[in-house]
């Protein structure tokens, strides 16, 4: 009988009870103990979620601590050598992720085109690999006893190696493959000698563009680990078609394969047409990446075109993807106005729309009424609902003009009126903006929206706030000043609500790394910008000091990346409508006498299809969104970006293309190894790569940055270099910002003299 599955779960808790529990144990507040016991509470509880829900086949081991890339690098025995020697598994595990004193952090990148970020895998020649924790068992073995059978999600190994980086010249992390598929094949042993039928291996690099090796390497793979004593394995694969993979796909020796039909429907038809009939076929039809509510009646008459084909035996109906992605719960918007919240659905919600489908081809549509109907009055009130639609905007968004997109002159001239007007020294030094969002801001916040304190407190605050971030940076003397960001609880939140088209929900908490978290607010109409955002607390900052006070924006791709974006217009379209948005704050900023504004663009690389072939067409749109955003200010304001956290190699020129005049850019957890892309690429505008990891808690040397610093002028001239931070410094506290903010004005200074 067709079957309703999950292939993972939200860990973080509906509460965020997750990150409250790691991070009292970080700060010692908390034992071990505490922390493995809410753990298995959240596990428990997540299980007993699906369960109530109706779901079939429920997932183990999608649980993590802090990521599950890591958790697999542990389990593997992947441990970097400079982590080798602690001995306690967990302090190993967090250690890993956070760095220590004397170890740096392993890497940290984005999960596909998603807004979660993994630990990078590091690899060396000639490496072993042994079988290293016992989590998946444990975990398998826990919910066994709480009288669920799950089906243990792994990492498979092609992505596993695909996703980390070889850390000796010369070393193709592919070709350790054999050493570690020994440790896979003993894991799914454990795992059917406890009685594992199945297992969800996933493989998401199937959706990408494969190389040759790659293809080979799975095969390879699955064939090896296709033994009589092994469980049955599904194989997922999502957010994208399979597409020229399809045949490769199909023909893995494996039980079972799992397709995102959200992300690619038309893949529907050739994975039928190939797929053998003793394959189970897991259709995921409920999107795990965006929060509106299905329409369930053109979903039930796709998910009949699968059950014709495979028939009712073959067939597992599920989300496209794990709803790590998505917000735990809808029932805690109490808040949200109630048509809005009648067209949206969370992790929870998600589950259900998945049983409601799952039991209208078992039983027929009848059996599931009230659940259709619910989803029928949602979709007729969203098509009818006249708060969408802004004819304003609309025309206006049209009307954009080639021109629109232009600063004045070009870079090498504008450059020159820049330098007259701040007359900065070689080496500048600025931050990213943001300065420690300590409990303190946000109590202060918490109390201000309870209604515990009034406006006027929380401003003045605030503004005290501001200039004691002010006279830190005169103190330490950063060139160009930032005002800190106290007043924002998140840089896309923020802009979100103060924008028209734009909801917010009260705990609609998404997993960002560790024990951070998002909030993405929700796209559901038109947008446009009623009053200023924040020239208020620029101008503010700006009236404390005589040195620039540069101004701090997010920018259109960033915004649209990071919210819960509508899906009835093509993203571009929103993604213009947000810039003209900020296009409008960036020219108030400028009347205001704001002569440095940012406009971050992180997200931008995040953004990028997965596939090739769709790259030009996102990167026309994207770039020219961020330069209708910047262009409409005089030559001799200067216009900066920031972008962090993922692999820019491969978009230097619509980097460029972009056209800002100055661009931070993280580059030091990964050694500046970015760095060699300005080179080949011969950036032309004025860049900061960052010298400080500012996501661990680690304080680095003036040796560490001006090793870094020399490595960077290797390859990009003097003249184009500022120093700053990798990103914003919300996340840490005051102590460890003014000394690293120390060490690197004098490595700057140090630079200048030379
Ligand atoms: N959207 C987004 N994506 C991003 C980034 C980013 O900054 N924003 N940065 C990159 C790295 N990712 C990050 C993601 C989150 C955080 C982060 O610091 N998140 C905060 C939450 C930010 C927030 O929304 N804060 C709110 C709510 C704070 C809160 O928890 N308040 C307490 C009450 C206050 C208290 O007593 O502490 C509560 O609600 O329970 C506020 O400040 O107002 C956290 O998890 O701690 C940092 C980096 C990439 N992606
Ligand atoms: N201006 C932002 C900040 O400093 C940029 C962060 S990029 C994730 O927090
Ligand atoms: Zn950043």
């Amino acid at each position: 009988m067709t079957k309703s599955a999950n292939l993972g779960f939200p860990r973080i808790g509906a509460h965020r009870e997750l990150k409250k529990a790691l991070e009292a144990y970080w700060k010692g507040a908390s034992d071990k103990a505490a922390l493995l016991s809410t753990a298995a509470e959240l596990r428990a509880r997540h299980w007993a979620v699906q369960r109530a829900a109706g779901i079939d086949i429920i997932p183990s081991n999608d649980f993590s601590l802090y990521d599950h890339m890591l958790d697999t690098a542990q389990a593997l025995g992947a441990i970097p050598p400079r982590f080798a020697a602690i001995a306690d598994p967990l302090d190993q595990y967090f250690a890993m992720a956070r760095g220590t004193a004397d170890a740096p952090a392993m890497e940290m990148t984005k999960w596909f085109d998603t807004n979660y970020h993994y630990l990078v895998p590091e690899f060396h020649a000639g490496q072993r690999f042994r079988l290293s924790t016992s989590k998946a068992i444990d975990e398998f073995r826990e919910a066994l006893r709480l009288g669920i059978s799950t089906r243990p999600v792994l990492v498979g190994p092609v992505t596993f190696l695909t996703l980390g980086k070889p850390k000796d010249d010369g070393l193709e992390p592919l070709s350790l493959l054999d050493a570690v598929l020994p440790v896979y094949a003993e894991l799914l042993a454990a795992l059917k000698a406890e009685g594992a039928e199945w297992v969800q291996i996933d493989e998401p690099i199937l959706a990408l563009d494969l190389s040759d090796a790659q293809r080979q390497a799975l095969r390879h793979a699955y064939t090896a680990l296709a033994t009589p004593g092994a469980p049955r394995v599904m194989l997922a694969t999502y957010f994208e078609g399979l597409l020229d993979n399809t045949e490769l796909a199909v023909a893995l020796p494996v039980a079972g394969l799992h397709i995102d039909l959200v992300r690619a429907p038309q893949q529907l038809a050739p994975v039928l047409k190939a797929l053998s009939l003793d394959k189970t076929l897991s259709i995921g039809v409920i999107d795990g990446r965006n929060i509106w509510r299905a329409d369930l009646d053109a979903r039930l008459e796709f998910v009949a075109r699968a059950w014709d084909s495979v028939g009712p035996d073959r067939l597992e109906i599920a989300p496209s993807c794990s709803l790590l992605h998505s917000p735990v719960d809808l029932d805690g918007e109490t808040l949200l106005d109630p048509e809005l919240k009648s067209w949206l659905a969370f992790a929870r919600q998600k589950l259900e729309e998945v049983v409601t489908l799952t039991t209208a081809m078992q039983r027929g549509k009848t059996a599931a009424k009230p659940a259709f109907e619910a989803s029928a009055a949602a979709v007729a009130s969203h098509r009818a609902s006249p708060r969408i639609h802004r004819a304003e905007v609309k025309s206006r968004s049209a009307s954009v003009a080639p021109s629109d997109h232009e600063r004045g002159l070009p870079f090498s001239q504008r450059r020159n009126l820049q330098r007259a007007r701040f007359n900065l020294p070689a080496y500048p030094t600025t931050t990213i903006g943001s300065f420690p969002q300590t409990a303190e801001v946000r109590e202060h916040r918490a109390a201000f929206k309870r209604g515990d304190i009034d406006a006027a407190t929380y401003d003045a605050f605030l503004r005290a706030e501001t200039e004691k971030a002010v006279r830190i940076q005169e103190h330490l003397d950063i060139d160009v000043l930032v005002h800190g960001e106290f007043e924002r609880n998140d840089m896309v939140e923020y802009f979100g609500e103060q924008l028209d088209g734009f909801a917010f929900t009260r705990n609609g908490w998404v997993q960002s790394y560790g024990s951070r978290c998002v909030k993405p607010p929700v796209i559901y109409g038109d947008i446009s910008r009623p009053t200023p955002m924040t020239v208020a607390w620029s101008a503010y900052a700006a009236s404390l000091t005589d040195r620039p006070m540069k101004g701090m924006l997010t920018g259109p791709v960033t915004i649209l990346q990071w919210s819960f974006v509508r899906v009835d217009q093509p993203r571009s379209e929103t993604c213009r409508q947000i810039a003209l948005a900020i296009r409008d704050e960036v020219v108030d900023l400028e009347k205001a006498g704001i002569g440095i504004i940012q406009i971050d663009e992180p997200a931008l690389r995040e953004g990028l299809p997965l596939r090739r072939g769709d790259w030009e067409a996102y990167l026309r749109w994207a770039v020219d969104c961020f330069r209708l955003s910047a262009a409409g200010v005089a030559d001799d304001t200067q216009i900066h970006t920031h972008m962090c956290y993922a692999e820019f190699n491969d978009i230097m020129p619509a980097i460029a293309e972009m056209d800002a005049d100055v661009i931070s850019i993280e580059t030091s957890r990964s050694d500046m190894e970015l760095i060699s892309a300005f080179r080949d690429f011969r950036y032309p505008n004025e860049i900061g790569p960052g010298v400080w990891d500012i996501h661990s808690p680690r304080v680095p040397s003036r040796a560490d940055m001006e090793s870094l610093l020399r490595k960077a002028s290797e390859a990009i001239p003097p003249d184009q270099l500022w120093v700053n931070p990798d990103c914003g410094l919300k996340t840490r506290g005051w102590p460890e910002v003014e000394a690293a903010l120390a060490h690197l004005v004098e490595t700057a200074k140090s630079l200048r003299h030379r």
